[in-house]
């Protein structure tokens, strides 16, 4: 069995939510069972980028994960695409054998019983902007297939009517840690390897987040921006 991967990459540090900052090596799954309307990870989605995805054992990502690291065990994050429509059993294992953490980010519309083994699960629920419906018998089996492995929330907003159908999102989950951070818009084509930012808009909506929800008196969610997209905008790679 192989995995179909859009890119391996790091040490970086993570750029989102509940580990942020924390020095990390990105596994990149290509394929996803969504069309987020401002997906900012594209090569990693779109059929039309199949060719770039390099068929790997878990083996030879683990290699790559091990020379990247220098041997030097950290977290290492799965994303995508949708990591979970994979089987990443094989290479967790392998990497927890070596003293390695597993994190996995994925909008949870697939469950495996594999996420139990993960150190940390990143659910990240789509709001309307994103112009995706979420399951939420689906999301709710993903919460279960965690187990005792640590799972959070993070939910990504672009206006008003994201925030509000957050605080109902939310509502479902009142024991898990709760994220959001402001969405990114990558002008077209958003799939370059460069691909420029709206910095100005990032800030802005950052900064109306934070007053929109301290207005509301909602203080249980930790807000943050996307700590790597600050730093080198949409950049391929980091
Ligand atoms: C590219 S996705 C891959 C993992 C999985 N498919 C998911 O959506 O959770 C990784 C994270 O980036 C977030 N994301 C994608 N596009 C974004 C954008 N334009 N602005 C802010 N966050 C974005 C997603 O919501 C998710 O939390
Ligand atoms: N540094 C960095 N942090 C990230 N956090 C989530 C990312 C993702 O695209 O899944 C990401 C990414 O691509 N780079
Ligand atoms: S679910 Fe994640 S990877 Fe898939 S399209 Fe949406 S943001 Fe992109
Ligand atoms: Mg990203």
């Amino acid at each position: 069995m192989t995995l179909r991967i859009a890119e391996i990459f790091g040490p970086t540090i993570q750029g989102e939510g509940a580990l942020i900052g924390a020095p990390t090596v990105f596994v990149r799954a290509g394929g996803c069972d969504y069309r987020c309307a401002w997906c900012d990870s594209l090569h990693a989605v779109e059929s039309r980028f199949r060719n770039e995805w390099a068929p790997m054992t878990a083996a030879e990502v683990w290699a790559r994960v091990t020379a990247l690291s220098g041997g030097r065990p950290l977290t290492v994050s799965l994303s995508g695409g949708n990591p979970a429509i994979q089987d990443f059993a094989p290479l967790i294992a392998m990497g927890k054998a070596e003293g390695y953490r597993f994190a996995l980010e994925t909008q949870g519309s697939v469950a495996q019983d594999w996420f139990a083994a993960l150190d940390m699960l990143i659910l990240s629920p789509k709001p309307p902007s994103s112009g995706e419906v979420v399951d939420w018998v689906r999301f709710d089996a993903c919460v279960t297939a965690a187990d005792t492995a640590a799972a959070v929330m993070k939910i990504v907003i672009f206006d008003e009517a994201d925030y509000l159908w957050a605080r109902e999102a939310a509502e479902r989950h009142p024991d898990l840690p709760l994220y959001l951070q402001p969405g990114n818009h990558t002008p077209p084509p958003p799939e370059e390897e460069d691909a420029t930012i709206d910095m100005d808009g990032v800030l802005a909506r950052m900064e109306w987040l934070v007053e929109r929800t301290l207005a509301d008196g909602w203080f249980r969610p930790r807000i943050l921006p996307q700590l790597h997209v600050l730093i080198w905008g949409n950049k391929r790679g980091v």
